[in-house]
């Protein structure tokens, strides 16, 4: 199978995605409609949910029921609260993100949509577009998800009418558009009764377009594999330094972004020594090609120093690395993000330390103005933040790669994370200035 190929099979198989609505919107509805309709949930908890719904006095199954264990998990008041659900059809692997719809939730909106291809937002046919509609709309730009579904549910409670629909496509999508957001698909639905959820509705013959199932198997998810330059984070160095193998040294990770061939050259950075591919195991296989999401080994023509943190890339596209990190962020913990903190920057698989330098602005995702040098940025907020770094990093800006231009703010005390963060602009050092560092080590 040739490489192009087995590029894009690998492409199609697996779809990242997550939720978004208001409470009540009818996400849970939806979720269970999905799995229960493509015939993906377990027949044990379908009988599970059947049971409480007959208990309950109820003729049909309470669908929202199978998503309730999340329900259970949000009231013992996890930080980062996200759950993933994972769920097949024959055309396509899922991974859902399912991230709670209240106003105190955008971090974990963020958290779950920053690493999904397609974000769907709910709303309530009756009530159309909200504020949290467009919050969630800007958060979806920001984190540059690369498709959008505006799941209009709740038809049956507008006759099925098919102006109530338009009207609603209409402005969420010039609102969209007005953000950035390449791509919005509106299906008409209704979570409850099961229209065109997986299977096309009767009551809405006014509606040509896909179901959501339909949307959700064939909607393209190729977007990082195309644009992205390669990028491995170094997890291990491999020397089993075995009789048979005596020179055996290998750099295993999981392949963050793009395609690495045999016979590359590629840099090894922060060190910027350079080499050349000779070599790719994938699950103990020599292969040709490797790529996105795939976990490796990699082997060089050369014997050159490298360790757990190191990113190896192609020579030809290289990232710069610097020391001064300029992000878009969202804050997560409870405890603020003030000038002159001191934390840990988590880039890949290198953790090193950084102060926060300057908080230049607060994004308020409701009219999307920005305030200048809030001072702080609290649990939830969306802000610009200025990053020095003790040491050098490769980062790429995450308009080019999600994944590599992506970091995360950990704090040195207790090893919480604080913010999440994209890199917006970085600005490139060639000859980091650093001064000599006190004694305890935070000057840089
Ligand atoms: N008529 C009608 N009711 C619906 C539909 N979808 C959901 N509902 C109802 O709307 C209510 C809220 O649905 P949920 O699925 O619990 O909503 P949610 O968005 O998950 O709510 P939270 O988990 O609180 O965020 C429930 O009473 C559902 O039965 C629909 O398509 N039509």
């Amino acid at each position: 199978m040739s490489t192009i190929i087995s590029e894009e099979l690998s492409a199609t198989t697996l779809l990242r995605f997550a939720t978004a609505g208001s409470v009540d919107d009818g996400k849970s509805t939806l979720v269970g409609r999905l799995l229960h309709d493509s015939k993906s949930i377990l027949t044990d908890q379908l009988e599970a949910v059947e049971r409480a719904s007959a208990g309950r006095g109820q003729d049909a199954p309470d669908l929202a029921l199978l998503t309730d264990g999340l329900r259970a998990e949000r009231e013992q008041g996890i930080t980062i609260d996200v759950a993933y659900r994972y769920f097949a059809t024959p055309r396509r692997r899922f991974i859902l993100a399912d991230t709670p719809g209240h106003v105190q939730y955008t971090r974990n909106m963020v958290t779950g949509a920053s690493t999904a291809e397609l974000t769907v937002i709910l709303v309530d046919a009756r009530n159309g577009v909200v504020e949290q509609t467009r919050r969630h709309a800007a958060i979806a730009a920001l984190l540059r998800v690369p498709h959008v579904v505006l799941a209009v549910n709740k038809m049956d409670l507008v006759e099925y009418r098919e102006s109530v629909f338009a009207a609603i496509a209409e402005e969420f999508t010039a609102y969209a558009s007005e953000l950035g957001v390449p791509e919005v698909t509106a299906i008409p639905i209704s979570a409850l009764a099961g229209d065109n959820v997986v299977d096309a509705s009767a009551n809405m013959d006014w509606y040509g377009g896909p179901t959501f199932l339909e949307h959700l198997e064939t909607v393209p998810v190729s977007h990082d594999l195309a644009h992205c330059h390669a990028r491995l984070p170094v997890q291990y160095v491999i020397r089993p330094q075995t009789a048979e193998h005596p020179d055996y040294r290998g750099y295993a990770g999981q392949i963050a972004a793009g395609t690495f061939h045999v016979g590359e050259a590629v840099t090894v950075l922060p060190s910027g020594r350079t080499s050349t591919i000779s070599g790719i195991d994938l699950l103990g296989v020599p292969v040709d090609a490797a790529w996105t999401t795939q976990s490796v080994t990699v082997l060089l023509a050369d014997d050159i120093d490298i360790s757990r943190g190191d990113l190896i890339v192609p020579t030809k596209d290289a990232p710069a690395t610097t020391q001064d990190v300029e992000a878009t962020v969202c804050h997560v913990a409870d405890q603020p993000l003030t000038v002159g903190h001191r934390v840990l920057i988590k880039h890949g698989t290198r953790t090193v330390k950084a102060i926060v330098k300057d908080i230049p602005s607060r994004l308020t995702l409701d009219d999307l103005s920005l305030h200048p040098h809030p001072g702080q940025l609290v649990a939830n907020d969306i802000g610009r933040v200025k990053i020095r770094t003790a040491e050098p990093l490769p980062v790429d800006s995450y308009a080019d790669s999600r994944r590599t231009g992506s970091f995360i703010l950990i704090d040195p005390a207790d090893g919480t994370t604080l913010t999440a963060g994209m890199v917006g602009e970085s600005f490139a050092s060639p000859e980091p200035v650093k001064d000599e560092p006190d004694d305890d080590g935070w000057d840089f």
